[in-house]
């Protein structure tokens, strides 16, 4: 017999669980499917364990940066403790306490791989190969995430190279690894590897972090050059053999390398075989409306089926995704009890961060943060832009936080409204600086009103101030 719930959710990432809480919150009965560990790659594979990783080496290299401090660091980085720490972010791949965590917020849990089995349905393979059928009376939500995606390099498959899950799961560092990609993955793990002491080689095929401003990659890059990481960039591996314990990596500008491992950081691709063409829909990352319902192929929402997270890859980041999910599990909510539905732009209902104010940190050493369009992105959307640049290490909280504090901020503004349309610092430890922009951004903050928004002396923030004085003070008419 069929189970019936009001909300199936497929996949206990991040984004599956806060769908589902959602629902639960809104009056719903909710189930989620999941044939890893409730948590998803975020809490075991990726956001968690990368950020326990990179953390002993920044915290060091910060107090190096101190005069006074530096004195008292007397040695390197204790590898076991640091991949000990990373384990124990991650409960040693353990989910029982995400387990709990669902059932003290009501939400049930069915083990196994699911996919799309009709409309509204969904059949569960679970890991002793028997099937159950679960039956949605509101909506299906598919929070399946992505997985690695390994290139067409002739050799790579078989020189079983890392992919962001083996490297996060290690519990050795080799003692030289290449890294193949030159985005978000490369530029934290290639620092954050090096810190552990293997000799690291970066192949990026075009420019490092090239979805952000041109100067994000290049303070990035210059950094990880100065921690003896051989950056190559436009250079491309042709292929790879394996030679006893060593990978033989060709490359296209003529050179071979030679290393212990090989990761390859070269983006996401959608979970397979989610049985979504017995509802006529193609597989693939799933479009969807500003709701999260996924449009068919005339562009028209399937009224009970929902792409959230990874998935329909908007904003493929855990807080993007977290955002979308609020937005989707109340959504479902609201049109289960026949509520109305406020889905107009920066509505309750509407995931409109996603394309105007999507918050992004890249957890390098500079770390870069950014939120909303980059200067480019703004021109590219027909904005008439103003950027305006700051050199963060000419602040003075800058200064005293660290000796030869280096980084630089960039507005973009939006000149026809007179608002921020986009924000990247970048500098040691700026991440906490971005959530003042993201509220600027997000709340449409005239720049004239900025300057009653008065930052703290002597902190990083006053290059708030900095920049608002570069842009120029309004003058009354
Ligand atoms: C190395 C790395 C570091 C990252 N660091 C950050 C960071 O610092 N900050 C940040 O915001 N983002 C980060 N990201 C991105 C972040 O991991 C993703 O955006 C986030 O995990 C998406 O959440 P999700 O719930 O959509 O998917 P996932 O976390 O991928 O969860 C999906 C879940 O669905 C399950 N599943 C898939 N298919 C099925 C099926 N058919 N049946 C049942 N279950 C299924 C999977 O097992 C998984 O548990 C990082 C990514 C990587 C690779
Ligand atoms: N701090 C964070 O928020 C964080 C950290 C890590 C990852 N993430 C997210 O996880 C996702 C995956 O990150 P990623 O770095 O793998 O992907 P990415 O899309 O950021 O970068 C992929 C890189 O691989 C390169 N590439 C693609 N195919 C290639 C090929 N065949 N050969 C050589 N190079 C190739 C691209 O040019 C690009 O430089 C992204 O959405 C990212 O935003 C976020």
């Amino acid at each position: 017999m069929p189970e019936s719930y009001d909300v199936i959710v497929l996949g206990a990432g991040p984004v599956g669980e806060n769908v589902a809480d959602r629902a639960v919150q809104g009056g719903l009965s909710a189930v989620v499917v999941e044939d890893r560990l409730v948590g998803g790659e975020c809490s075991y594979w990726a956001c968690i364990p990368s950020k326990a990783l990179l953390r002993p080496g920044e915290a060091r290299r910060a107090a190096l940066a101190v005069d006074g401090a530096r004195q008292g660091v007397t040695g390197g980085l204790d590898v076991s403790a640091v991949l000990e720490r990373r384990t124990s972010f991650v409960s040693g791949w353990d989910d029982a306490g995400q387990v709990e965590w669902l059932e003290s917020a009501g939400i049930d849990l069915v083990r196994g791989r699911g996919r799309v089995s009709g409309t509204r349905q969904v059949t569960v393979t679970g890991p002793d190969g028997g099937e159950r059928v679960l039956v949605a009376r509101h909506a299906v939500a598919v929070c399946t995430g992505s997985r690695p995606v390994v290139p067409d390099i002739p050799g790579l498959r078989d020189a079983r190279p890392w992919t962001n899950r083996e490297a996060l799961e290690t519990q050795e560092v080799p003692e030289s690894l290449l890294v193949i990609g030159g985005g978000v993955v490369a530029a934290e793990l290639a620092g954050g590897f090096a810190d552990l002491g293997a000799r690291v080689t970066v192949l990026v095929r075009s420019t490092l972090l090239s979805g952000y401003e041109p100067f994000a990659g290049e303070r990035v890059g210059a950094a990880l050059e100065e921690r003896g990481v051989d950056l190559r960039l436009g250079v491309s591996a042709t292929s790879v053999r394996v030679d006893g314990d060593e990978r033989v990596v060709e490359c296209d500008d003529g050179s071979t390398v030679r290393v212990s491992q090989v990761l390859v950081a070269t983006g996401r691709e959608p979970q397979p075989d989610l049985g979504l063409e017995s509802v006529g829909l193609e597989g693939g990352w799933l479009p969807v409306d500003e709701t999260l319902r996924v449009l068919d192929g005339e562009g028209e929402p399937v009224e009970w089926l929902y792409a959230v997270g990874d998935a329909n890859h908007r904003s493929p980041l855990t807080h993007q995704g977290k955002y979308q999910a609020r937005a989707a599990g109340d959504v479902i909510a609201a049109r289960a009890h026949g509520r109305p539905v406020d889905d107009g732009r920066w509505g309750v209902h509407a995931a409109t961060a996603d394309h105007l104010a999507p918050a992004q940190v890249v957890f390098a050493d500079p770390q870069v943060a950014m939120v909303g369009m980059t200067a480019a992105a703004a021109e590219e959307a027909g904005l008439r832009v103003r950027v305006v640049d700051h050199d963060l290490g000419a602040v003075s909280g800058a200064a005293i936080h660290a000796d030869g504090y280096t980084g630089q901020v960039r507005m973009v503004v939006d000149e026809e409204r007179g608002v921020i349309a986009g924000m990247t610092f970048v500098g040691a430890e700026v991440a906490e600086l971005l959530h003042s922009a993201s509220i600027a951004v997000v709340g449409e903050v005239p720049l004239d009103r900025l300057w009653h928004a008065v930052p703290a002396f002597p902190t990083m923030s006053e290059v708030w101030l900095r920049l608002l004085e570069s842009y120029g003070r309004p003058h009354p008419a």
